[in-house]
């Protein structure tokens, strides 16, 4: 198991939780699991802040081997390296194919190149797998079962900081069922040209993201109206606060903007793990937040896969796809919105 040295984190005065040394929140996965009640309900507080203000954290002592970590971006770029006819199978694929292989966002609409080829594969309810290289299927399978489990555990700790029962949002949207995708990125140096972007701003479509680097930073998350480099506590992962926590927490978590530039002489690379609702659930806000919030729902109801093909199939503008399905008097002027297919349930 990756445990860090303390000494990585500032634990706050008033004992209400670990940072970075840049500020971001950092969730000991062990206390969350395994303290004793005061323990639990303090990291449960301090992951509820970290959602609320930054949808954006570090979680560290999470049972993930680091070796399985690095089997697994092994083997991913293994797959960037082989020749392209061995994947060109998969190049074609359009954004609801399980397996694909790719360079920029969605190179069809992006209009720009971005620094970055990418592998996406569906993992759950069930594992999709390029046939080569060999060993690829067997550690994305063991990854993806691994993070799976760390993310549901968190998304119970997130249920009880909103005050909701641990099984609340796990129940209403189905995750017995969840999808969930597993993401390498390559990022080749960019040489002289300065201040490629890798991967453009964004949030993520999912519920949660967990992310991890080999190395070599790049990810800005934005923070404060500041872009913040992430530097990673050494064996952590990052975890990104998705569109569809936003939704179903009534807006009380934010899925944090974020986006990928690429180093000028290092291959940066990154790996991400994301779990959504059930690909058929309608995410809505959770009624009792709602209920209690001054303005009502935020969000209408949205089925996820809907929301996952247009965020995926058009250029990638920060959360533009969030902001359709938002109850706000000003969308209904915004030119597409109201015709857009997403406002459907
Ligand atoms: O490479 C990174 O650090 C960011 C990747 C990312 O945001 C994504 O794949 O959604
Ligand atoms: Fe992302």
């Amino acid at each position: 198991m990756a445990r860090p040295d303390r000494s990585d984190c500032v634990e706050n005065g008033d004992g209400a939780g670990a940072y970075s040394e840049d500020g971001i929140p950092v969730v000991d996965f062990d206390v969350l699991v395994n303290g004793n009640s005061d323990q639990r309900l303090a990291a449960i507080l301090h992951l509820g802040r970290a959602c609320a203000e930054w949808g954006f954290f570090m979680v560290i002592n999470h049972g993930v081997p680091e070796s399985l970590q690095g089997a697994t971006m092994d083997a991913c770029r293994e797959l960037f390296s082989l020749p392209t006819e061995e994947k060109s199978e998969y190049m074609e694929a359009g954004p609801m194919d399980p397996v694909r292989v790719g360079t920029g966002f969605n190179s069809a609409v992006d209009g720009a190149k971005y620094w970055r080829d990418y592998l996406k594969m569906f993992a759950h309810p069930e594992m999709h797998c390029p046939a080569k290289p060999a060993i690829l299927r067997e550690i994305a399978t063991e990854y993806a079962t691994r993070t799976r489990g760390l993310m549901l555990e968190l998304t119970t700790a997130i249920s009880e900081s909103l005050g909701l029962d641990g099984s609340r949002i796990a129940e209403a949207l189905n995750l017995d069922n969840c999808f969930q995708i597993l993401v390498g990125n390559y990022y080749p140096p960019a040489g002289p040209d300065v201040g490629a972007i890798g991967m453009p701003t964004h949030s993520d479509h999912g519920l949660l993201t967990l992310l991890f680097q080999n190395g070599v930073n790049g990810l800005q998350v934005k923070h404060d109206s500041e872009w913040l480099l992430a530097k990673p506590i050494p064996g952590s992962f990052f975890v990104i606060v998705g569109d569809q926590l936003e939704i179903v927490s009534n807006g009380r978590y934010k899925a944090v903007l974020h986006h990928a530039l690429v180093d000028g002489e290092q291959a940066r690379m990154s790996f991400v793990s994301l779990i959504g609702p059930c690909l058929d659930a309608v995410v809505k806000p959770i009624p009792e937040l709602a209920r209690d919030a001054p303005q009502g729902a935020e969000f209408r109801g949205v089925r996820y896969r809907d929301y996952m093909e247009h965020q995926q199939s058009n250029k990638l503008k920060e959360n533009a796809a969030l902001d359709i399905v938002r109850v706000h008097r000003q969308i209904l002027t915004r030119e597409g919105s109201p015709n857009s297919s997403l406002i459907n349930v």
